[in-house]
């Protein structure tokens, strides 16, 4: 379609996307210079969009796919993206550990993988506070480098709006490496074998080995038979983050040609997190007026009268793939707290897709002062969306974790057994604790064998 037949968008719809202006609004930075970020603003509008509205699309009908049984999602990526982490090797490692784990789960449960890094964009982070104190001085949160810097100076922790190009810039080329790697022969299934290679020897990688030959026997067996595998070589790969820096989230968000629809082209797909999710309020009005596929967290609080008018707000239409819940509801919580909100929504004709986040929900502080999360909640948690899927008789369809592909030492167990006094050695998240490569690939087995036992 070329400019010239490009859809006219409805004015109303134009007018809507700055009605979240209007609106009680939390989690956003105190800018010093508003001239400042409204040049931002400009800016940023005129970038090209990172993301094609199709692509968007596409992922719609995949989403609906995994909420109807057909499909798994699988998300995942750091907890705050850094600017200084967005090198070619962090952004390998992460796409091979999400390529690994998604193949643990497609050859181990036989069902196809939605793959999804929480990457290209998940800079800006809600806080429990906005300020933090330490050794008697008192600076602002840091709230992700999209807008303020984790040095804790008076200068570092002053927001600065020429981050927020700078947090496109980045987003920009990383979706571009993921592209490269995922269309350019490195997903290529052939290659299960090599992505295991570089990481550390351990029992979850000598498991993935086994099961590579495995694949690559099969895939061995097929090609002799005939078949064509040059046609799995690229692999679909989508890219979401938590819809939460209005600044950013406002001047992405265009109107595609082909529909005169809204469209926020910074990623496939966007998230409303717990904190921010409450119905009158700005980040529940805007992502109800944009096209993407929309998910939601919800914590162990959330009410089934919440669930249904968040479905009746976000997707009044009642779209298939439109709207997924996130539940994070914590390991001791989710057999009684999930159970009433699947049973909700078990009836309505077009259901959600329900993912289960085993992270947000089991945070602690260790003895020596770091935020982690034991290894086995995470997998309680996981075990306990199961069940419960189990007992109301919905599709457990996703799963969302915060990791890295590298061998980070932030979250308590898993059989490298690392303790509280290990988790110094290589603690690098700027906020929350990630699982790390090997505890990733660990937890993808287990999800493989819920899933098999539940088919
Ligand atoms: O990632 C999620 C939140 O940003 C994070 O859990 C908040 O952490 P805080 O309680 O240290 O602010
Ligand atoms: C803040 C996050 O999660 P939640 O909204 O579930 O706390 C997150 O996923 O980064």
């Amino acid at each position: 379609m070329t400019s010239d037949d490009a859809i006219t968008p409805d004015p109303e719809t134009i007018a809507g996307l700055e009605r979240w202006r209007e609106l009680p609004i939390r989690q956003q930075p105190e800018w010093p210079d508003a001239e400042a970020i409204e040049r931002v603003h400009r800016e940023l509008a005129l970038m090209p969009p990172l993301v094609f509205a199709g692509e968007v699309d596409r992922l719609r009908q995949r989403l609906a796919q995994a909420a109807d049984g057909q499909a798994f999602l699988l998300q995942g990526g750091d907890c705050a993206e850094t600017f200084a982490g967005a090198t070619a090797d962090n952004i390998r490692a992460r796409v091979r550990t999400l390529l690994q784990m998604s193949i643990v789960l497609t050859y181990g449960a036989s069902v196809p993988v939605v793959k999804m890094g929480r990457m290209a964009g998940q800079f800006a982070k809600p806080r429990s506070k906005d300020t933090e104190t330490r050794e008697g001085v008192t600076l602002p949160a840091y709230r992700g480098d999209i807008v303020n810097d984790y040095a804790f100076t008076e200068g570092g922790r002053q927001p600065d709006p020429a981050r927020i190009l700078r947090g496109y810039h980045t987003a920009a080329s990383t979706i571009n490496l993921v592209r490269a790697f995922t269309t350019g022969g490195f997903a290529d299934m052939r290659e299960v074998h090599s992505w295991n290679r570089g990481f550390a020897a351990n029992p979850a990688n000598a498991r993935y080995e086994q099961l590579a030959t495995e694949i690559d026997r099969a895939v061995r067996f097929m090609e002799a038979a005939g078949a064509n595998f040059d046609e799995l070589r690229d692999v679909e790969f989508y890219v979401g983050h938590e819809g939460l820096l209005m600044d950013y989230e406002r001047p992405m968000t265009r109107i595609d040609s082909r529909t005169g629809l809204p469209y926020n082209t910074s990623a496939h797909f966007i998230w409303i997190g717990e904190r921010t999710r409450q119905l009158d309020e700005a980040h529940v009005d805007f992502c109800s007026r944009i096209r993407n596929p929309i998910g939601v967290k919800l914590g162990p609080t959330t009410t089934p009268d919440d669930l249904k008018a968040l479905a009746d707000k976000l997707n009044p239409d009642r779209e298939p793939g439109r709207l997924t819940f996130i539940t994070r509801m914590g390991a001791g919580k989710i057999r009684a707290a999930l159970p009433p909100l699947l049973a909700a929504m078990k009836d309505e004709e077009v259901k959600p897709l329900w993912v289960t986040d085993p992270m947000h929900g089991n945070g602690i502080t260790s003895s020596t002062g770091y935020k982690t999360r034991r290894f086995d909640d995470i997998v309680d948690e996981v075990k306990g969306f199961f069940e419960a899927h189990r007992e109301v008789g919905t599709h457990p369809g996703g799963i969302h974790v915060e990791l890295t592909g590298d061998d980070v030492t932030e979250c308590l167990g898993g059989s490298e057994q690392i303790d509280e006094l290990g988790l110094e050695s290589r603690y690098a998240s700027l906020c929350d604790p990630r699982l790390n490569h090997m505890q990733s690939l660990e937890l993808a087995f287990l999800v493989a064998e819920e899933l098999r036992a539940h088919a």
